[in-house]
């Protein structure tokens, strides 16, 4: 079965965020996520981490003001140097951390903005460069209107489409199947056809995006299905438990899954 990595700003939310890896690792978690590191200085992450004995697996570049509503700066006319300054501070962590890889966010523009898919463009080939030299992957991540409305990046065809055309062996797709479900469904085709671009996995019960095993899908034959289709990676737990993150994680054995 798949390597599950619990995403820290979804889980153990009942604990500040620098607890939240030594719980995950009682937890029996061998990696973690989360969205943003930067309000906590990069030590302390890394400290806690190692305390903790846990992989760091993913988290995201900085997405802009985010109490502003912005979610990602790449799209955004007018703000390349607030977009290479964050690239930066992002590489900062990731170097420090030993992060594999980053979630570039989008940001909020109509998917068919000429101008605003020039600058993505731009931005993804600058960060899969300075990333590249770090052998870190840059990802891009579709996410649903209901979610987040508005979002340039919202289809995993659009996705597949830019990375074909940028043709930069670091930069791949994050798959979030709570995601793909809510836009287009056809879980277990798509993890076929896309898992030569896949950089990353997320899973959550659709549609409330609580504990896997809990929704309209068959969770326990996707995660076989990414097993069986040769993924190696991780498969982040991205989602709001129903009640305490502990009880919630009898979602594992449920669908027979050990942690690992
Ligand atoms: O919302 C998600 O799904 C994510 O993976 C985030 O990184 C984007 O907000
Ligand atoms: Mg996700």
């Amino acid at each position: 079965m798949p390597r599950l990595a619990a995403n820290l700003s979804m889980l153990f939310t009942e604990l500040p965020f620098l607890d939240r890896f030594a719980a995950a690792a009682a937890a029996g978690f061998t990696g973690v996520e989360f969205l943003f590191p930067y309000d906590h200085p990069v030590e302390a992450v890394k400290a806690c981490a190692e305390a903790a004995g846990v992989d760091i697996v993913l988290f995201n570049m900085p997405p802009g003001n985010w109490g502003e509503g912005e979610r990602g700066l790449a799209v955004l006319p007018g703000r390349a140097a607030d977009f290479r300054e964050g690239l930066s501070r992002a590489m900062h962590y990731a170097r420090h951390l030993d992060v594999p890889r980053l979630h570039m966010m989008a940001g909020l523009a109509s998917s068919n903005d000429a101008g605003a898919r020039q600058r993505y463009r731009d931005g993804l080939l600058a960060a899969s460069d300075i990333a590249g030299e770090a052998g870190i992957d840059v990802l891009i991540e579709p996410l649903n209107g209901r979610d987040m409305p508005g979002y340039f990046l919202d289809s995993f065809e659009m996705a597949a489409d830019i990375i074909a055309d940028l043709d930069r062996p670091n930069v791949r797709l994050q798959y979030d199947i709570y995601h793909r479900q809510i836009l287009h469904g056809d879980v277990l085709r798509s993890l076929e056809v896309l898992m030569p671009i896949i950089g990353h996995i997320q899973i959550a019960a659709v549609p409330d995006r609580s504990e896997p095993g809990t929704g309209e899908l068959d969770d326990a034959r996707i995660l076989r299905a990414i097993d069986q289709l040769g993924y190696r990676g991780w498969v982040g737990c991205e989602y709001r438990p129903l009640g305490d993150t502990m009880d919630g994680l009898s979602w594992r054995p449920a669908l027979q899954i050990a942690p690992r």
